[in-house]
């Protein structure tokens, strides 16, 4: 399970998260969403333990995130964390650097060669596996990016807009498909961003909004079209909930014009 207690966040003097507390079951594959600016990446990053918050704390199974060196170490071979413009070694091929980030989640070279191969055939990338990553296409350096945080088979997955960054059908159907899997059979919890709720309407079991730093709805797909009284998709639900004013704003955008 992930405790999010009390958690405060500034930039400077801006505070962008303010008071958040969360609770994520373990298992459980959870979407945040949010306007622009509103801090998803900040509570994902101080989720990842990147950030440390001004105030309150993150616990993965009881354990506090930057407590003690000793819990910090374990926390972080639980942890596998996709920022939203991963860093990639350009100059190592795919499967180098594949190797490279399941070793340092401690799986043997045997088994890390095996999946490797697994998950540059899964993202279509078996061709390019023995390139630089340079000459990888931006949608290509966004799958080899996935596939590192798949490689680590860490229990928990933190993934910053996975869907984003030029993926392709095939690597949308193919990246939406593990994560289900992982998270019902394998028990892994998975806590993402994205912007398109289209793309998790069908597959996220729970969403957190985040408005104005704060919490401002977590519940199932079903229990946030009630609470919007919408009986369509979810997109619907999440206009009357997140962006009421962008509705208002297309109107007079028109009506100010005389359109
Ligand atoms: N390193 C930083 N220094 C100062 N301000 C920052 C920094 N990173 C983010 N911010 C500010 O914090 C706020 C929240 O940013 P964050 O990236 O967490 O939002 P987000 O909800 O993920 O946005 P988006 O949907 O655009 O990705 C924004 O107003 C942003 O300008």
């Amino acid at each position: 399970m992930i405790r999010v207690v009390n958690l405060t966040q500034h930039y400077g003097v801006r505070p962008v998260l303010k008071n958040v507390s969360l609770e994520i079951p373990t298992g459980e594959l959870v979407t945040i969403l949010g306007p622009n600016g509103m801090g998803k990446s900040t509570l994902l990053a101080a989720m990842a333990g990147l950030l440390a918050p001004q105030e309150g704390y993150v616990e993965f199974d009881g354990v506090r995130r930057r407590s003690s060196p000793a819990g910090e170490l374990a926390i972080r071979r639980q942890v596998a964390y996709l920022p939203d413009a991963p860093w990639l070694p350009l100059t190592r091929t795919g499967r180098e650097f594949l190797m490279a980030v399941g070793g340092l989640y401690d799986r043997k070279p045997s088994h890390r060669m095996q999946h490797a191969e697994r998950l540059l055939k899964l993202f279509n990338l078996t061709e390019q596996a023995d390139w630089a990553m340079r000459s990888y296409s931006a949608g290509q350096q966004k799958k080899i990016a996935l596939c590192g945080t798949l490689i680590t088979e860490a229990p928990y997955l933190l993934l910053d807009e996975p869907f984003s960054g030029g993926l392709d059908p095939a690597g949308i159907l193919a990246l939406k498909r593990v994560l289900e899997r992982l998270a019902a059979c394998d028990k892994r919890t998975v806590v993402m961003t994205t912007p398109v709720p289209e793309l998790i309407e069908t597959f996220s079991e729970r969403i957190v909004i985040i408005k104005d730093g704060q919490v401002a709805a977590n519940d199932t797909v079903v229990g946030l079209k009630a609470a919007a009284g919408v009986d369509g998709p979810l997109e619907l639900a999440l206009e009357k909930l997140m962006y009421p004013e962008t509705l208002e704003n297309i109107e007079s955008y028109f009506t100010e014009e005389g359109l």
